[in-house]
């Protein structure tokens, strides 16, 4: 079998009974029943996926930054040159970039994986080389990859999962960069969801309106030569996907086989998303969304995979930093549902005792 299929054999559902548990032990803490919101049912989650509750922590924590390059730049879908992908790997490693400051902040490692930039990068610590091409190919041309690349970037993603979990890391965060890739987001959220390219396309680093408008116009044209089948998870990500959404993908469903949760970024992770949920619908299971990007297509992929945002703040900015933001909110739950103590251990009258008998 390959990586990839031993991969998706082994995503499994949520432990049912762990998932009682939580929801039981959630009601006799010391708090009105509810009152931890969506804090919760990330706590539950995350103990359906240890299979045990309490679960453990999720710490340490690391956010892998996927990059990548993209072919359909060249229809001037987005205002920065190329390059730019290029030079903010360079930040990332040299610790200056907003998913620096933010993983310092919340003690999140930082690990950069280049699946497909443009140029050629310097090998150095923090950087894992992995590059299966140099940038895709322009998908409203013909297809972004191939399908044997499609298989292998998300095997790759698959790769980087298993090695940070075997460093020790209890929680995995992601991130990307790659310049022009909202406009391949938007195609597989378009392919995926069903929904017209002009809903679920947006500005992006902030593009004009008549960007905007050339944008919408190569994903409704990109989508029109290719006709992706969602029911063809592959086939979709190597017609109008790129190298770093099949690495997330590959980087969920091997943090699900693992059962580590995931904790997504914004709409380039939430594309990604709905491939791993074609591949394996239970990876979702796995997955926390750390936050709501501002681009429509984000919303969209949230809404169909059933994920509800813990932050909304009018990020657009990609690299991690939403999904960083979150992830003192999701140790934070579970820690409370560890560590708190019930109405009858700290002696505090519960006003329904007699009901839940
Ligand atoms: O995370 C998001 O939702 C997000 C929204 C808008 C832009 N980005 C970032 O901006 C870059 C792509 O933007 P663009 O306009 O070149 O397609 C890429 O590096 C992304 O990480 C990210
Ligand atoms: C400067 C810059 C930083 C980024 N980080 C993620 N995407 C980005 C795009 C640009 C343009």
């Amino acid at each position: 079998m390959s990586l990839l299929e031993e991969t998706i054999a082994a995503v499994r559902p949520l432990d049912e009974s762990a998932v009682a548990e939580a929801r039981d032990r959630q009601d006799i803490m010391t708090k009105p029943r509810g009152s931890l919101g969506a804090l919760e049912d990330v706590s539950v989650r995350l103990a359906g996926l240890a299979g045990t509750c309490p679960p453990e922590l999720p710490q340490p924590a690391a956010v892998a930054v996927f990059a990548a390059d993209h072919g359909v730049h060249a229809q001037g879908v987005t205002p920065w040159p190329q390059e730019v992908t290029a030079q903010m790997v360079a930040n990332f490693l040299a610790g200056g970039a907003v998913v620096n400051a933010f993983a310092a902040q919340f003690g999140a490692r930082v690990v950069v994986v280049d699946v497909g930039v443009a140029a050629d990068l310097k090998p150095g610590p923090g950087l894992l080389s992995r590059k299966v091409a140099p940038g895709t190919a322009d998908l409203s041309q013909g297809p972004a990859m191939t399908r044997e690349q499609a298989r292998q970037v998300v095997e790759t993603g698959i790769e980087v999962a298993r090695e940070l979990a075997a460093d020790g890391v209890r929680c995995l965060v992601t991130g990307d960069m790659g310049i022009a890739n909202t406009t391949a987001s938007a195609a597989l959220v378009s392919a995926f969801t069903g929904r017209d390219p002009a809903a679920v396309t947006g500005r992006g680093t902030g593009v004009d309106d008549a960007t905007l408008t050339r944008k919408v116009e190569v994903v409704r044209q990109a989508l029109a030569l290719h006709r992706p089948d969602p029911a063809d998870p592959l086939g979709v990500l190597a017609s109008v996907g790129g190298f770093e959404h099949g690495a997330l993908a590959g980087f969920i469903l091997g943090g699900a086989a693992l059962r580590l949760p995931v904790v997504l970024d914004g709409v380039i992770t939430g594309a990604a998303a709905l491939v791993a949920a074609a591949l394996a619908p239970a990876a979702i299971e796995a997955c926390v969304a750390g936050h709501r990007s501002v681009e429509p297509g984000h919303t969209a992929a949230l809404d169909h995979l059933g994920l509800r945002p813990l932050v909304d703040l009018g990020l657009r900015l990609g690299e991690g930093t939403g999904a960083l933001l979150a992830l003192p909110l999701v140790q934070g739950a579970v820690r409370a549902l560890r560590d708190v103590a019930t109405f009858d251990s700290a002696g505090v009258t519960d006003k329904d005792a007699d009901d839940r008998g």
